[in-house]
């Protein structure tokens, strides 16, 4: 009777107390370590890392002796319950030293990769990398930072990540699941998540399969039949970005009405002498404006805004940070004055907006309501943010009215970030599950990961690959050992959000014109959703969101029925196949 509801009260605040010191220790060490990477950091932020895997093990294997069953408080309940999953701490003490050796290799190895010109200068992704990847039109020179990379980061990764899958695996076993692709999932308490997914990817099908034909149509008009083949996948380094995750970049090949082109934000925001402060400043007032928590004064002190130029290693990949103590917050991001950049800041003051309002909730409901819930915050207010109306009010934009074609052309920039992003956020993670689950083998990696990108993007290497190479290595959340399903989720939810936030603010008219910036009403709506953390099941937070309990496509949907119409009209004129069929990814028909 020892383990009753007045005792498991007292264990958890004896947790609260010293998990909030447990992880600040960690954080800080972390922080230092990604913001200068050196061996004497790696070594205390790995016994950092242990002492807090040592912490989560002696309450975890706690917890399973309280009879949660029985108990009457749901917090107490959802609390213990949570405590039960320890994740890799799990895994015996050496096994558990290697793993984090192995996460913080590969984690170093894509942060410090660099390509080397013939003599001269070597590149990093960000920027130079990224920037190639961008803004060059020379299919030769874009080959030569595709290939450069994959070389530089996934060759190099190969054997240890199949390490990594077989310690995962092990670590997930221990805490009772399949594998770690089933712990992964287990976050969205939902025991039809796959099949759910899949459903909504099918609904998104037609609007992806239209924007695809579409493009390649217009990648056939500038690089020729000799690289784009009408009928088939498209070649993955053409489309604008090193992943080909998002195709904003080559809006200017793919504009709709070419004679009326969007003017170019990057240039004005250079030509006001933007700085990486004000990008993030701009960030902190759209949610202010809505009547939400700022940041305080350690934000601004302690985020690292900028690449360091005094030759520190960092890495450069955004993220935001908690340090469990109620008051320090942080942004690290090698920000670049760009339009990209300062959408990217506002994904990240997403992030830092639930972590102020999620404060003072026990540091077990510090997250949110799922992964993809966290995600969906920043990009909801993007969504407002790359609108005419809030740019034009900021001063980014002059051109004070949009007429229709210029309405299709706006549509076309959002869809080649969003819509294009759809099968690859759905295929990282189809890739993930089945490496854990087995179905992938370990000499397959390679050429299955190309089967789910031709399958589910379109999409061809452009050059032949082996099993020597292992190219899923070199996206950023492969060896950070980071889910990536929550980006494909928030994807449609960002968009029921902004509809309900919408909804909330007044706005009437097209979804696409909404711009929530100064709404107290929207800002309330969301305040009262963030505050809950993972306190509640997501699907109860969704529906006080918006009134609904299921992720829904409707309001995607609608926000792009326009471009749609117009897209099918524009395809059906120009005869194209929707698709790729029958088509695999060989190289003899072009020799
Ligand atoms: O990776 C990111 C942004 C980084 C982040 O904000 O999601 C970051 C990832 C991260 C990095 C290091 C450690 C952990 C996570 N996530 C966070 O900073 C974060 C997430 C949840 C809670 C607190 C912070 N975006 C994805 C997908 C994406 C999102 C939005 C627009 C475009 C593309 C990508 O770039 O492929
Ligand atoms: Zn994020």
């Amino acid at each position: 009777q020892l383990y009753n509801e007045t005792m498991a009260k007292a264990f958890l605040q004896f947790y609260e107390r010293t998990a909030q010191v447990v992880w600040n220790r960690f954080m800080e060490a972390a922080w230092n370590y990604v913001t200068n990477i050196t061996k004497k950091n790696q070594e205390e932020m790995l016994y950092k890392d242990v002492e807090k895997s040592q912490h989560t093990l002696y309450f975890g294997t706690r917890a399973r002796l309280f009879k949660i069953a029985n108990f009457q408080d749901p917090d107490v309940k959802r609390m213990l319950s949570k405590l039960l999953n320890v994740d890799k701490a799990a895994l015996p003490k050496e096994e558990l030293r290697e793993y984090n050796q192995i996460l913080a290799y590969m984690e170093t190895t894509y942060s410090m990769a660099q390509v080397c010109l013939n003599e001269g200068p070597c590149l990093p992704l960000e920027p130079d990398l990224e920037e190639v990847m961008a803004t060059s039109r020379d299919q030769k020179e874009l080959l030569w930072a595709w290939q450069g990379w994959r070389d530089a980061v996934g060759r190099q990764l190969r054997m240890t990540f199949e390490r990594y899958v077989q310690l995962s695996n092990k670590a997930a076993k221990l805490n009772g699941y399949q594998d770690m692709g089933a712990l992964w999932r287990s976050k969205y308490e939902s025991d039809s998540l796959q099949e759910d997914l899949e459903q909504l990817f099918q609904e998104l099908q037609p609007l992806y399969l239209n924007l695809h034909a579409y493009v390649r149509r217009a990648l056939y008009r500038f690089y020729g039949p000799e690289l784009i083949d009408l009928r088939g996948p498209i070649p993955a380094h053409v489309l604008g970005n090193m992943w080909a995750q998002s195709w904003v970049n080559i809006l200017d090949l793919a504009l709709p009405f070419p004679e009326k082109p969007p003017e170019d934000i990057t240039k004005i925001m250079q030509g006001q002498h933007w700085k990486p402060e004000k990008m993030f400043q701009e960030a902190e007032k759209f949610f202010t404006s809505m009547g939400m928590l700022s940041t305080p004064p350690e934000f601004w002190t302690n985020s690292m805004m900028e690449r360091p130029t005094d030759g520190r290693e960092v890495e450069c990949h955004a993220s935001a940070w908690d340090f469990y103590n109620g008051q320090d917050f942080r942004i690290k991001k090698c920000t670049e004055v760009t339009i990209e950049d300062l959408l990217s800041i506002f994904h990240q003051m997403g992030h830092i907006q639930y972590f102020l309002q999620y404060k003072n909730l026990s540091v077990i409901f510090r997250a949110g309501a799922n992964p993809a819930f966290e995600e969906a915050v920043g990009s909801v207010v993007t969504l407002s943010a790359s609108s005419h109306k809030y740019l034009l009010n900021r001063g980014l934009l002059s051109q004070q009215h949009q007429d229709k074609e210029e309405e299709v052309n706006f549509l076309m920039s959002v869809a080649l970030e969003k819509i294009a992003f759809i099968p690859f956020a759905y295929l990282m993670d189809l890739f993930r599950w089945k490496v854990f689950d087995g179905t992938i083998e370990k000499d397959m990696y390679n050429q299955e990961w190309w089967n789910l990108r031709l399958k589910y993007q379109g999409l061809c290497p452009p050059i032949p690959r082996s099993e020597e190479d292992f190219d899923p290595g070199a996206k950023f959340h492969i060896p950070a050992s980071l889910p990536y399903i929550r980006y494909f989720l928030s994807l449609v939810l960002q968009f029921q959000f902004h509809e309900a936030l919408c909804k909330a603010s007044g706005h009437m008219g097209p979804l696409h014109h909404c711009d929530i910036y100064n709404s107290k009403e929207a800002g309330k709506l969301l305040e009262d959703v963030l505050k809950l953390g993972s306190s509640k099941p997501w699907p109860e937070v969704l529906e006080k969101m918006t009134g609904e309990t299921k992720v829904s496509t409707k309001a995607l949907m609608t926000y792009f029925k326009p471009l749609l119409n117009w897209l099918v009209t524009e395809n059906v004129r120009q005869g194209e196949i929707l698709g790729w069929p029958d088509f695999s990814c060989s190289f003899e028909e072009r020799e």
